[in-house]
């Protein structure tokens, strides 16, 4: 069997043989057999059998630490990766980190900032409030008296972090190399994005950039708050931002003692998330109800005698070092697969998958449809306010997992966010409906579609591409003609995807060359004439027109 080289690894061979021997012990390391022993001794599992894999995955990370039970909680919102049972298990992952001492804590702000504890701040509570995976929180004081939190990096965090990750990293190509059965799970492609979202979840200063971006989009906007940050009080490990006062949504009973609306909090918490996708294309990722919080304070209603409105609740979030980014082209998708599934349009939602997935090449289209179609039936019945999004979703994502379509990261984390929004919401007024809400995003994105901006960019991006064809097609023509006259001229089709696309590419040379004859028909004057303009060439040029106009249609439906 072939070896797996190493020595990239000997700086972290102790941490190396760590990991390999807690998956050993719970029995999840027989696809490593082709790795050379660095270890004397030979490892064997004593897996507990009365757990299930999936549990003992659990299990397993949360015995090797932070880095890990990260990666499974990433893994948890990847059920179109990693199927619905060990995304289950491992939503259960919470990081048990105890900590810090103050005097670790205070040097860690001190050395980070440049200055002693005493200069920075007014006051500073050395008893963490919480502590997480990456960091801990504690208040204090700035010194024009403002109430704050700092949030400070365990020491070391990072360090530890960059050495599991290239640990994951090897165990990931070993794992693609030698286990058939693991390579579904793409961990090489997995491994990477998952280390390029941790890795920038590890610098505060994004995080600080991604809240002052969140005021700037919401400023208008009283009844939504974002912490303000305090860039000359943070850094790279230490970020300090603005105390936020109120009661956290985990916290129902206390919000309902409170005499907060719940119904009203569940519905204006989602309208803020779908306008972060819909409207700015800039989202915070992690809308679990410990993130968000009804400030004690309120926005007064505009009309201040006591007959009006009560006064709004203002909702505070909180971090926001997990942010997704969707360009026009994803939102538009997004608003035509969230219709499609309301109205049970099961090629549309097929199309975007293939589109945006990566598909394997022994890929069956008609039996995705026809099962997405079987699918949306069971959803057929549901009015509008009871549809059930996060389930259609899950099924649809369960359905492309099956036909092996790996979906990109930025769509999965957008799905993520779509479920555990809804979750959320349902948490605080169990008749909450997502659907509903989702209705005039989607209204508001026909016109988008349809607005005069919207049209002049799709009819430039069909400009610069033609303008991109007819630049290579005199080129390729030649290369074409040149190997027809040589008798080598050979078509293989390797992919079913392919066939429209080769047909609209023969249609659109066909048209290129009857506009161009046509064109010279008219410039030559051919008769006969009509008002001294060649018949043949207007008519073929309006032929042409006509085709491409046609051929641009059913290229925008594809995009
Ligand atoms: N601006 C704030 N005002 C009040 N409390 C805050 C603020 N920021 C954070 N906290 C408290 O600290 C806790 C942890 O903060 P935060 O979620 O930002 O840390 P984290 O390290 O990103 O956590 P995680 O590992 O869950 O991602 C929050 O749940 C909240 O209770």
């Amino acid at each position: 069997m072939e070896l797996i080289e190493v020595p990239q690894l000997i700086r972290n061979a102790e941490r190396f043989r760590e990991v390999v021997t807690i998956l050993t012990r719970h029995g999840l390391a027989d696809w490593m057999s082709g790795v050379p022993s660095i270890w004397p001794e030979r490892l064997r599992g004593s897996a507990d059998e009365s757990m299930t894999t999936a549990a003992r995955i659990r299990v397993a990370f949360e015995e090797l630490g932070t880095t890990f039970i990260k990666l499974g909680q990433v893994l948890s919102t990847r059920e179109d990766l990693v199927g619905r049972e060990l995304a289950c298990e491992l939503a259960q992952l919470r990081a048990n980190t105890p900590s810090d001492p103050a005097d670790v804590v205070i040097a860690m702000i001190e050395s980070e900032l440049g200055a002693g504890i005493d200069e920075l701040f007014l006051k500073f509570d050395s008893t963490a409030m919480a502590s997480a995976s990456i960091g801990q929180v504690h208040r204090a004081t700035t010194h024009e008296g403002h109430d704050v939190v700092v949030k400070v990096q365990h020491p070391g965090i990072e360090q530890r972090i960059v050495n599991d990750l290239e640990i994951m990293q090897k165990l990931a190509e070993i794992a693609e190399q030698q286990s058939e059965r693991l390579t579904q799970y793409r961990p090489v492609d997995t491994i990477r994005e998952f280390q390029r979202s941790l890795m920038r979840e590890l610098d505060f200063q994004r995080e600080l950039k991604n809240m002052n971006r969140f005021r700037t989009n919401f400023q208008d906007e009283p009844d939504v708050h974002f912490a303000k940050p305090y860039p000359k009080l943070s850094s790279r490990r230490v970020l300090t931002m603005q105390r936020l006062d109120g009661i956290s949504v985990s916290n129902k009973a206390e919000l309902k003692t409170s005499g907060a609306d719940l119904n009203e909090v569940a519905h204006r918490g989602a309208v803020v998330f779908l306008d972060m996708i819909f409207r700015d294309g800039f989202y915070h990722a992690d809308p679990h109800p410990g993130n968000l919080m009804v400030l004690n304070r309120h926005v007064p209603s505009q009309d201040p005698s006591n007959d009006g409105p009560p006064a709004k609740q203002v909702i505070g979030l909180l971090d926001c070092g997990m942010v997704g980014r969707i360009d026009d082209a994803l939102k538009d998708d997004l608003e035509v697969a969230l219709i499609a599934a309301v109205t049970g349009d099961a090629e549309s939602i097929a199309e975007i998958a293939v589109r945006l997935g990566d598909v394997p090449c022994d890929f069956d289209e008609p039996s995705l449809v026809s099962e997405i179609r079987d699918m949306l039936d069971d959803y057929a019945d549901q009015k509008l306010r009871e549809f059930d999004v996060s389930a259609c979703l899950r099924d649809v994502t369960g359905i492309i997992r099956e036909h092996r379509i790996y979906l990109p990261a930025k769509v999965a984390m957008l799905l993520k966010v779509l479920a555990m929004l809804e979750g959320t919401a349902h948490q605080l007024n169990p008749n909450f409906s997502l659907a509903e809400l989702l209705e005039p995003y989607g209204q508001q994105a026909m016109r988008r579609r349809l607005s005069p901006r919207r049209v002049y960019e799709r009819i430039k991006n069909r400009v610069d591409d033609w303008d991109h064809l007819l630049s290579i097609l005199p080129k390729d023509l030649g290369d074409v003609l040149h190997s027809l006259k040589q008798g080598n001229f050979d078509i293989h089709l390797q992919h079913r995807r392919l066939e429209p696309i080769v047909n609209r590419l023969v249609m659109g040379i066909l048209t290129a060359a009857l506009f161009v004859g046509s064109a010279s028909l008219w410039s030559s004057g051919v008769p006969p004439l009509l008002f001294g303009v060649s018949v043949p060439g207007m008519l073929g040029c309006s032929l042409a027109m006509v085709m491409g106009v046609r051929l641009s249609w059913q290229i925008s439906r594809v995009r």
